[in-house]
């Protein structure tokens, strides 16, 4: 733990808007004096963000021949990939910009994706469904989302707004989310459908989880009971193991949050949105925004723009769980990009009051969030830890007693028979 403590205030540097940064700015602005000045300041001129997007990604879908010209002659390297495997030459592509292409290709560029290779997505012929008999459920951040029928069944149809799909970038990168969603099979993920092949709109069908989400669930209810609790969390954990085993690469749900998780009649809870949240939220993924969007689900690493892993949905996930026995979010009322910032430089969690959180479950809590991503356990090693719980949970309600092996010197128990 001792070296998980002082790597963890290591991994604190700030990333300031006047800090190495700047040169992505710069490079998708086309602002050539500031790309030098960043990179006489030593500046590498292959840093990428969060989303692996380097200064030649944005210089080369922005348009910007000079700087293209300029990064290449400094070195960077022409087919870097991004989180969604594009090269600068795919974005060139994806915008036309035909000079650029022929500078990269001289280069030795390569566009591995192209639009003509994109994985085909599941199209289903748009008079399938009635969209004028439609019932509006709900409104994220890419769309409006619908209750209809299809093949006689019920099923969401989500909208997406037409700001995403009408730019090339962010739709082609939307498709590639959906058609690796489209390979998803597991009982905690929600199941996607299909794509309505429409003229003129982007929608999608999933199938459809009729109590909600878990926002919803804690609205309705309050504070779940302990056995509640591990249960729902089981689910999640369940699913988002699934994701981040997937193979080749795993998938990063980027956006974990109790609206992203919905229950279906049985139950049982489906984590639904992997990606396409934050595709939505980041609004313009072809240029390079200084400010980040922040909530407070995020995990310290993404708020200080510094790369990150899996292990930010674990983050995400410890602070769902401390929401189930608090029955909705701590300090509801401080502004989100508050709480991320002390979450991010000031090591702050919210409370773990002893009559609320049972010992397991406050040790499981801070190991998943803690500040060093490294120290937070997997989801693989979390399924382990509350199939403890609900075992003991199970032998304690068999043996109608609540001492025994889980200490309850809080009296969580006798909450178990609410
Ligand atoms: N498949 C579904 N079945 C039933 N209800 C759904 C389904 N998908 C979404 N909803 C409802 O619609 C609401 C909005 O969903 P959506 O996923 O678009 O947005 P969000 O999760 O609230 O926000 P964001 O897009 O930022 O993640 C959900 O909170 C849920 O209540």
């Amino acid at each position: 733990m001792e070296d998980c403590l002082s790597s963890s205030k290591k991994s604190q540097k700030v990333v300031g808007f006047e800090g190495p940064y700047r040169l992505l700015y710069c490079s998708s602005k086309g602002d050539k004096a500031g790309v030098m000045r960043e990179l006489e300041k030593g500046v590498e001129p292959d840093l990428a963000d969060y989303d692996k997007r380097t200064a030649l990604h944005l210089a080369s879908c922005e348009g910007c021949t000079e700087i293209v010209v300029l990064l290449l002659q400094k070195g960077a390297d022409v087919n870097s990939t991004d989180r969604w495997g594009r090269t600068p030459l795919s974005d060139a592509r994806s915008f036309s910009h035909e000079a650029i292409c022929k500078i990269l290709e001289a280069k030795g560029g390569i566009d591995p994706v192209g639009l003509d290779s994109q994985l085909p997505c599941y199209e289903l012929d748009h008079r399938e469904v009635n969209m004028d008999e439609a019932a509006l459920i709900g409104e994220g951040s890419y769309g409006e989302i619908y209750l209809v029928r299809w093949r006689g069944t019920e099923v969401a149809a989500k909208t997406i707004r037409s700001s995403i799909a009408s730019n090339p970038i962010v739709k082609n990168i939307f498709m590639k989310e959906l058609a690796l969603w489209q390979k998803l099979r597991h009982p905690n993920i929600v199941q996607f459908l299909g794509v309505l092949k429409h003229p003129d709109r982007l929608i999608f069908l999933t199938e459809y989880l009729c109590n909600g989400s878990l926002h919803d669930i804690l609205k309705r209810k309050g504070r779940l009971d302990l056995q509640t609790v591990v249960s729902f969390a089981l689910d999640i954990a369940r699913g988002m193991n699934y994701l981040h085993q997937h193979k080749p690469r795993p998938i990063i749900h980027r956006d974990l949050t109790p609206r992203n998780v919905l229950q279906d009649e049985a139950g049982r809870l489906k984590v639904t949105d992997f990606g396409l949240s934050k595709i939505a939220q980041e609004n313009d993924v072809s240029g390079y925004k200084m400010t980040g969007r922040t909530d407070r689900y995020m995990a310290p690493e993404v708020y200080r723009r510094e790369s990150y892993g899996t292990s930010i949905d674990i983050f995400s996930f410890a602070l769902i769980v401390h929401e189930m026995f608090l029955g909705g979010p701590p300090n509801l009322a401080e502004d989100p990009e508050k709480i991320a910032d002390k979450r991010a430089y000031e090591d702050s969690r919210p409370p773990l009051y002893s009559y609320l959180y049972p010992e397991p479950i406050r040790t499981l809590l801070k190991e998943c969030w803690h500040q060093n991503p490294d120290c937070r356990p997997t989801f693989e090693e979390i399924i382990v830890k509350l199939e403890e719980i609900q075992d003991k949970l199970k032998n304690k309600r068999k043996m109608g007693t609540c001492s025994g092996a889980i200490n309850d010197s809080s009296g969580w128990c006798s909450r178990l028979s609410r």
